[in-house]
């Protein structure tokens, strides 16, 4: 068996199609521009480029996009004014600061700053309560990706056993929350997990997200499955030249192939929608802080 591809990067350009179709509604029927602003400190190079790619995509799709970057050893004070002041600028909808931050900055204070209004990662602990009751508000940038990849795939969820392999606030926490409100039967694995290629051998869906280059073995995934793998490492690629690396996720992809009956690719499966989603988060808070119902097909 050689599992099918699932095109992330083709799949994101079609959300933000409909994203762009969604902003130009929002102009013309109610005068709102949805605004983003993404906040970087520090000139981390992989940051950078991440973060010129969101604001190029932000335009693309017709939304106004801010960009502030901080030294990075702006007083942590400082940035915390930062997010004041866009918390109360009635042209941004969505405040993104760039994870990680720097040592002498504690993140929870940073995220605690950012109005759940606004909180497009849906980071704050409000929004991660909502997302949990099943309240209308931004979900999690790249647990939505993936479900938005799973529905399309598979149709219904329900009944499926998913298994998450990573605990993260960020991915495996809400990711869970999701599949059960689709009605899969979650497991949630981790570094702890006793025997944890015959857990992942039950599941018909499994989500990777450990941050651990090719953990995820190819005889571990059962006849069939569908394997959303959310890593992104990069490695060392000596066989494209000296100093070369490479990107690859946290499952063995060409093994994963021969028994997967469909699987995301790294790169171009998990990334995109992440970044795609984070737009779609802008429409659904914009929508929200103007007292508008969000649109359906960009949330969960
Ligand atoms: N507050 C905050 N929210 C985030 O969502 C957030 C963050 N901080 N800090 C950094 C991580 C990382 N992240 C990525 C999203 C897309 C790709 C992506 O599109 N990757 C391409 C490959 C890019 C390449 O070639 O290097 C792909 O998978 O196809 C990568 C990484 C979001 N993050």
């Amino acid at each position: 068996m050689s599992a099918s591809v699932i095109d992330g990067k083709h799949f994101a350009e079609g959300l933000r199609a409909r994203i762009a179709e969604h902003v130009k509604r929002l102009k013309s029927a109610h005068d709102i521009t949805p605004g983003l602003a993404v906040v970087i400190v520090g000139h981390d190079s992989a940051s950078q480029i991440y973060v010129a790619n969101k604001a190029k995509q932000t335009a693309e799709v017709g939304m106004a996009s801010f960009k502030h970057e901080l030294p990075v050893d702006v007083p942590e004070q400082e940035l915390l004014d930062l997010i004041e002041q866009l918390n109360t600028n009635d042209r941004v909808h969505g405040i993104l600061v760039q994870m990680p931050l720097p040592d002498h900055i504690d993140p929870n204070k940073v995220i605690n700053a950012i109005s759940p209004a606004k909180d497009v990662d849906c980071f704050t602990p409000a929004n991660v309560g909502k997302l949990t009751i099943g309240l209308p508000g931004p979900v999690s940038c790249t647990p939505l990706g993936c479900l938005m990849l799973l529905r399309d795939h598979l149709g219904t969820l329900s009944g499926l056993d998913a298994v998450i392999v990573g605990r993260s606030n960020l991915v495996g926490k809400p990711m869970a929350q999701l599949l059960l409100r689709d009605n899969c039967t979650v497991t949630m694995a981790h570094s702890r997990t006793r025997d944890l290629p015959e857990v992942v051998r039950r599941a018909d869906i499994v989500i990777a997200a450990v941050g651990r280059p090719q953990m995820i073995r190819g005889d571990w995934i059962k006849p069939g499955a569908v394997v959303i793998d959310v890593g992104i490492n990069r490695i060392p690629a000596p066989e494209r030249g000296e100093g070369k690396t490479r990107l690859v996720g946290d499952v063995d992809y060409v093994p994963a192939t021969q028994s997967a009956g469909a699987i995301t690719p790294v790169p171009g499966g998990v990334g995109p929608m992440t970044i795609a989603c984070l737009l779609a988060n802008t429409v659904t808070t914009a929508s929200l802080i103007n007292g508008l119902v969000p649109p359906s097909d960009l949330t969960a």
